[in-house]
């Protein structure tokens, strides 16, 4: 990136959002240890995604990397993040999709690790109503939960072949990894974030306590 590109992206409103986020993800101890990534998108086929490997609390905005996709094919200057094929098939699986936000919370590793299903259903919970298209806690609000890989494209792939279980929800879990959520805008993402976060953490508790899945 040359040093004109560079302070372009510093006065960019979308980096500088992304950054304040990650700072607010950070500050719930849900990106520990570099983990987690974002991306906003910025036009049909492209998006800003994190850098690889940096710390999410701590992102300055030449940390987010434009990157854009056309006819299935990833193309960015640096280094982005290891799971941009996830983010951008989310993109391309949905064009209402306007943010993705990745954490590797506590509670959504074990979470993810004490279910043995694909799918688990949250009801009872009024923090439901938070997620798009949920109108009460009685409505069933499911999570599905795909196998872990270190190869993104084979589960980039495996969401799409399943994303008709999956968009309603506006979030998917990997297991023993974390919670990939999306929204109609930035705020609507970390709004879904806080919500899935806070399901997941209730959640957790009824099994501890109850010892029932
Ligand atoms: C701390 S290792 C975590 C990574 O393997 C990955 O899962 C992750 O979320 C962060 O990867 P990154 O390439 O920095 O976006
Ligand atoms: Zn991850």
């Amino acid at each position: 990136m040359n040093h004109t590109t560079q302070q372009v992206q510093q006065l960019n409103p979308y980096a500088i959002a992304l950054c304040a986020t990650g700072r607010w993800i950070a500050s719930r101890h849900w990106v520990p240890a570099t983990g987690g990534n974002f991306s906003i998108r910025t036009a049909e086929h492209s998006a800003l995604v994190t850098a690889s490997g940096k710390d999410k609390g701590e992102l300055s905005p030449h940390d987010l990397l434009p990157v854009s996709w056309a006819e299935g094919e990833l193309v960015c200057a640096g280094q982005p993040s290891a799971e941009t094929a996830l983010h951008a098939r989310l993109y391309q699986l949905d064009d209402s999709i306007k943010a993705v936000l990745h954490t590797h919370s506590v509670q959504a590793t074990v979470f993810s690790r004490l279910i043995p299903t694909e799918q688990h259903t949250f009801t009872g919970y009024e923090m439901q109503k938070a997620i798009r298209g949920q109108l009460s806690h009685d409505q069933p609000c499911p999570l599905i939960i795909f196998e872990n890989t270190q190869d993104m494209p084979a589960l980039a792939a495996q969401v799409a072949t399943n994303w008709s279980q999956v968009k309603g929800a506006s979030a998917l879990l990997v297991r023993g990894h974390g919670l990939y959520v999306w929204g109609q805008n930035l705020d609507e993402a970390k709004r879904h974030l806080e919500a899935w976060e806070f399901l997941i953490h209730c959640e957790l508790e009824r099994i501890r306590l109850t010892g029932s899945l």
